[in-house]
């Protein structure tokens, strides 16, 4: 059966996107979602998203790493799902939608996607790294350059290795450029590579830079290897609450497979 697909990308994070609101993707096979973002043989992705109906809410995203496994949340890709809803019809310019981690308000104007993210109480700072959940695990790891780093080598170690192991997490360096912004690089879990952007990969990184004293703004930018990225938020007491995820989501190509 061909199936018909379209392909986003925010900040070079790319997805395949389709409209399940029929619910004829058959959700449980691994094999076609792999087949799906391989680069080689099929459309070529991160990751794979499906819009799908809400009884409550504009529609629910559901994710799936480009290993084909359904994970947790995304940032970039919820970014992406707002302006598909948007071509779809299904929403004009802003958004609620259900994910994994929760409800998630959005709003899109110009092809600039504004994202509420999930709020974070929890931030563990180690020696050498801090670890926080922003709807994904994330371990974000201080560096004085980050140019030269085999991203690939470097972050899976740590995703495999203590405390992580097998479930993993993803892993972020980073380099502060200045004040307001720092530079990111990121090893997805679920790509097993580096990947040019990570939404909550970023937000984690200007929660983690603030709660270290790297910064002391709540407006933070992100220059990831796809573009540029801005996150926003308020707290009291080390509770980050209204948490914005701020940039392009873009539409590629569709077609059927
Ligand atoms: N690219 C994403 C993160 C996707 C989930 C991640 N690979 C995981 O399994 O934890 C983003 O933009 O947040």
């Amino acid at each position: 059966m061909q199936q018909t697909f379209y392909k986003y990308q925010g900040t070079g994070n790319d997805f395949v996107m389709i409209d399940n609101r029929l619910q004829t993707f058959d959700k449980n096979n691994t094999k076609q979602v792999a087949f799906l973002c391989d680069r080689r043989f099929g459309v070529g992705a991160d990751g794979l998203i499906l819009l799908e109906n809400h009884p409550e809410y504009d529609f629910k995203m559901v994710y799936y790493n480009a290993d084909g496994n359904e994970s947790t949340m995304c940032g970039n890709g919820g970014r992406c799902l707002v302006a598909f809803a948007q071509q779809l019809g299904v929403i004009t310019n802003k958004a609620v939608f259900e994910a994994i981690d929760g409800l998630h308000h959005a709003t899109i104007e110009n092809g600039i996607v504004h994202l509420q993210m999930l709020d974070v109480d929890v931030v563990e700072k180690h020696d050498n790294h801090v670890f926080l959940n922003t709807g994904s695990p994330h371990h974000v790891q201080f560096e004085t350059a980050i140019e030269d780093f085999d991203i690939k080598s470097k972050g899976s170690g740590i995703r495999y290795g203590a405390p992580y192991n097998q479930e993993g997490t993803n892993v972020n360096f980073v380099q502060k450029i200045s004040d307001t912004t720092f530079r990111v690089r990121t090893y997805e879990r679920g790509v097993e590579d580096e990947t040019l952007s990570c939404g909550t990969g970023v937000t984690a990184v200007a929660i983690a830079m603030h709660a270290t004293g790297e910064t002391n703004q709540s407006t933070v930018n992100l220059n990831v290897e796809g573009g540029k990225l801005q996150v926003r938020f308020d707290v009291e007491n080390g509770h980050y609450h209204n948490v914005w995820l701020i940039g392009p989501a873009t539409y590629v190509f569709e077609g059927n497979i």
